[in-house]
């Protein structure tokens, strides 16, 4: 066992004897060469120069215990001192074929050995070619001597290992200094790493800045070189609007001298504005005063013609011609004659001729034109925008002429009196406009059958037509439930409501025949106006009526239906007399409500109104007997004088 220094204690006898029996003695050296088993100092004499051959290039990890692999243990690489002292002192060392460091001819062993095995054959007991011969039992002298070149032998090799022991150990002391300055420059070389890599995260940082700086530069670049072109552009509009602003100072410097002229005129102009103002407000209301006084005068006149006028149309013969019996003086526009020659019953007489003669405010023969009747009744209609109310009603048999006097024709020149009068209305209402008047016009049109009304601007359905009232309101205002108000502001418009109004009467017309014949047909036009300016208001209704055939019928011919309407067309029409009589007369009490015809134009035909009425005659002979009942009918209204109408104005 080597001590702390390394030196074997051979000459202790017994460790002596113990140690002859170590296998570590072993002439067998594992690592050499097999053919090598000789035990003289010849063989090992070599295998001691290889070996400190050997150690001159041994490597630090080259003292670490190295057993047969092919490749040194992992353990090798680090410094193997402690591991090997705690062993007790020398390694064991073994070939490395790979690294070629250690050659077979080293091997090392510790007093210990356990861990490499030898061969059991002691030297003494190996007998060799060359070995001593073996001694008789005897022959203790020569065992002796045998022993003692053995020891001497023994202690030569011990001297040897020890001095390989000793540059071992100065080699491994080199090695360790060697290792620890490694070791110094090893941790040096990693705090450098260290720092490195701490170095080299900035930078990777840095880098990754650099590229997005790099990166935020060509953006920066491009927009830089987008600004720039704007930038340009701007430029070259800037040149262009300086260029511009240049010529308009001088078209401004040009203007300001104009102003300061136009200024001085317009001061002139003013001054004018302001006296012309004055003068157009005094114009103004000298113009005010001056409608005030038209319509004042224009009632005086229409008071004078009186409130209840009757115009006698006669119609023109079917197939052209003079009428036998009816005689219309060319003196006077105002009479009518009715004649009829009476054949004498004894026949010994000459034949007499009767006259029936009439007077009216006024006589239209069978030439007159609807532009001439309206030009008399275009009074009125002013009337009604005046204030007043006018009612304007056709009387007469079937076929006498009383839609052509009210609609007429479509055709300009055979337009009636419904049409002229709404295109009057519009276009003096847009005249009184630039007086300050505003008009809200609304238009109905009813129908009276059977003394039952029927809404004629319906558009719904016909089986959820309602069914209507006529309400006398508590300002005495007259109005329908559930009739068709339709708000109006043209003409147009009208002549639309006309043409609705003309086809829900022939609906009805091709269910029962004759039917328009045997009904009354109202429209109704409401008109409020204000001027606002001089606070006055008015309102009206101008009432325009196409009353049914007044012709009467043959009582044993009239059954059923045909009765039943005979009866509601006669009880109206001579109902319309009656009230007309009861106002003429001023009695107290009117009988309106007696049909649903005077009831509808109470407000058309009471004191506050201007009623005109057309009679219209048949001149054919047959009709003569229904033509002496109109006129007779048509001369007691006109008899009648209605009390003095007020307009209704606020
Ligand atoms: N003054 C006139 N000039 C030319 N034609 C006329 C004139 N008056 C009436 N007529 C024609 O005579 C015919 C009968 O007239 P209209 O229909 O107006 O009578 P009506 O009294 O309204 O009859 P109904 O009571 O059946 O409605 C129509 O063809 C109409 O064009």
């Amino acid at each position: 066992m080597a001590d702390s220094v390394g030196n074997f204690p051979f000459e202790d006898s017994l460790l002596f004897k113990s140690m002859s029996r170590l296998p570590v003695m072993s002439t067998k050296r594992v690592l050499t060469s097999s053919t090598s088993s000789s035990e003289n100092g010849q063989e090992f004499a070599p295998a001691q120069k290889k070996t400190r051959k050997d150690l001159e290039h041994v490597k630090p990890q080259a003292a670490a215990t190295i057993i047969g692999g092919k490749r040194p243990p992992v353990a090798a690489s680090r410094p193997p001192f402690s591991k090997s002292t705690r062993g007790g002192g020398a390694a064991t060392v073994a070939v490395g074929p790979s690294r070629g460091v250690l050659k077979p001819s080293l091997v090392s062993t510790a007093a210990k050995g356990g861990n490499v095995k030898q061969p059991a054959v002691s030297a003494g007991t190996k007998a060799g070619g060359g070995g001593p011969q073996r001694r008789h039992g005897w022959d203790l002298k020569g065992k002796v001597s045998d022993m003692e070149e053995k020891i001497g032998k023994y202690q030569t090799k011990v001297k040897s290992v020890n001095q390989e022991n000793e540059i071992l150990k100065g080699s491994m002391v080199q090695t360790q200094t060697r290792m620890a300055l490694m070791e110094k420059e090893l941790d040096k070389q990693r705090g450098m790493i260290s720092e490195y890599e701490t170095e080299l995260q900035v930078l990777t940082g840095v880098r990754e800045e650099l590229e997005k700086v790099s990166s935020d530069k060509n953006t920066l670049e491009r927009e830089l070189s987008n600004l720039e072109g704007k930038y340009r552009v701007m430029e070259t509009l800037r040149d262009s609007q300086e260029t511009e602003l240049q010529t308009l100072k001088m078209k401004l410097s040009v203007q300001e001298s104009t102003l300061a002229r136009l200024q001085a005129t317009l001061k002139d102009t003013e001054e004018e504005v302001c006296s012309l103002k004055e003068t157009v407000a005094q114009q103004q209301d000298e113009l005010h005063a001056g409608e005030m006084e038209r319509r004042r005068l224009h009632n005086t006149i229409q008071e004078l013609k009186g409130n209840i006028r009757v115009f006698c149309r006669v119609r023109p013969l079917v197939g052209g011609g003079l009428s036998k019996h009816i005689q219309l003086p060319a003196s006077d526009i105002k009479m009518i004659t009715l004649a009829k020659t009476e054949e004498s019953h004894t026949g010994k007489t000459a034949d007499t001729q009767r006259n029936y003669n009439f007077s009216f405010d006024r006589v239209f023969g069978p030439q007159a034109s609807q532009q001439e009747v309206f030009e008399e009744i275009s009074l009125l209609v002013q009337s009604a925008l005046d204030g007043y109310n006018v009612c304007c009603f056709a009387y007469g048999q079937t076929g006498s002429g009383k839609t052509y006097t009210m609609e007429g024709d479509e055709i300009d020149e055979t337009r009636g009196v419904i049409p002229r009068a709404v295109q009057q209305i519009f276009k003096a209402a847009e005249k009184l406009g630039a007086q300050g008047w505003e008009f809200t016009f609304t238009a109905s049109f009813v129908e009276i059958y059977n003394e039952t009304l029927r809404d004629l601007l319906y558009t719904g359905k016909a089986s959820k037509r309602p069914e209507h009232e006529i309400r006398k309101l508590s300002n005495g205002e007259v109005t329908i439930t559930n009739l068709t108000y339709e708000k109006v502001t043209n003409e147009d418009q009208v002549l639309g409501l006309i043409v609705l109004a003309n086809r829900n009467r022939s609906t009805a017309q091709t269910a029962q025949n004759d039917r328009s014949s045997r009904s009354h047909s109202v429209f109704q036009l409401d008109i409020e106006g204000v001027n606002a300016g001089r606070d006055v208001k008015c309102k009206s209704t101008l009432c325009l009526v196409d009353l049914a055939g007044s012709e009467r019928m043959v009582k044993s011919q009239s059954q059923g239906e045909r009765f039943k309407e005979m009866t509601a067309i006669n009880g109206s029409l001579s109902n319309l007399g009656i009230v007309i009589a009861a106002l003429a007369n001023k009695e107290s009490y009117v009988p309106y409500r007696n049909s649903k015809l005077t009831y509808l134009l109470q407000g058309c035909l009471g004191g506050n109104s201007k009623t005109l009425m057309f009679v219209n005659i048949a001149p054919e002979s047959d009709s003569f007997g229904e033509t002496l009942n109109s006129l007779r009918f048509a001369s007691k209204v006109n008899d009648c004088v209605i009390g003095t109408a007020s307009a209704n104005r606020k």
